[in-house]
């Protein structure tokens, strides 16, 4: 369970003033959710993303997970953003290790559980590509791969298929959906995309304002798994669109 109490953060800027990006963002998400956050650009989407991921510090307020304070990064949480952030200079295989050799397991059986998790993200025959090989959305699998395969209870992810084409992104919010309901992870998940948020989602945060709060929780009560075939006939699911899309519309005033 992510409880996030009163959070606030105030940038000093460079110039010696200060910003206050976002305030008074109270927000519970409990396990195994899948939860969207939308809003309009520069509404502090991202700052509330990096707070819980504990990469930023809160100024006002606190995220509590399982019951403590968070203190920053920890492997409970691990982040996908839109940058891909894979080395260059290491293979497929070498990425997807990566976080497993940082916690300290033995150069063999982290490879091994890499290329588990590259099947699972179909890039299975690209273990010893270099990241400059891939498209875009290979990347992005590989990336995915990398953070899942150290088993974070939390997925942070930041318009993690925003740089993808249409057809591309698609195909990589379908494949996370049938991966997220084999793990079961809470995400917590940025994105610009209405129908991205709601085919996804069990629940959308709309945020909008200056300094940027939570202004409406709205349930995604659509029947899992989903299809989108199945829900682009769906009255309820082209409602929660128009709904979602009016809340931005206000926001964006
Ligand atoms: N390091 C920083 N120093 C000063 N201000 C910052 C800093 N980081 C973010 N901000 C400000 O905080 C506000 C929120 O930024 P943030 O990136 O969280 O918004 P966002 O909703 O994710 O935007 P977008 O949808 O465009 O990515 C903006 O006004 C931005 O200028």
């Amino acid at each position: 369970m992510i409880v996030i109490e009163q959070l606030g953060k105030t940038f000093l800027t460079a110039r010696g003033t200060s910003h206050t990006a976002i305030e008074n963002v109270r927000l519970e998400v409990p396990d195994g959710q899948f939860v969207s956050i939308l809003g309009p650009s520069g509404c502090g989407k991202s700052t509330l993303l990096y707070i819980v991921g504990g990469f930023e510090q809160a100024t006002q307020g606190q995220v509590i997970v399982d019951g403590k304070p968070i203190a920053g990064p920890g492997p409970d949480r691990g982040p996908v953003f839109q940058e891909y952030a894979l080395f260059p200079w290491k293979t497929v295989l070498s990425n997807v290790a990566y976080g497993l050799r940082q916690q300290g397991m033995a150069k063999k059986p982290a490879e091994e559980k890499a290329r588990g998790w590259l099947e699972k993200v179909n890039l299975g025959k690209y273990a010893d590509f270099y990241p400059k090989e891939l498209s875009g959305g290979m990347r992005q699998r590989a990336a995915i791969a990398r953070t899942l395969a150290y088993e974070p209870r939390i997925l942070l992810m930041d318009e993690p298929f925003g740089a993808l084409d249409a057809h591309t992104r698609l195909t990589l919010q379908s494949e996370l959906l049938s991966l997220w309901e084999q793990l079961g992870n809470t995400v917590l998940f940025v994105t610009h995309g209405v129908e991205e948020a709601v085919y996804l989602s069990d629940r959308v945060v709309v945020m909008g304002g200056t300094p940027g709060t939570v202004k409406q929780i709205v349930d995604i009560d659509l029947p899992r798994p989903r299809v989108r075939a199945d829900l682009l006939r769906n009255p309820v699911y082209q409602d929660l669109i128009i709904q979602l899309e009016d809340s931005l519309v206000a926001e964006r005033v």
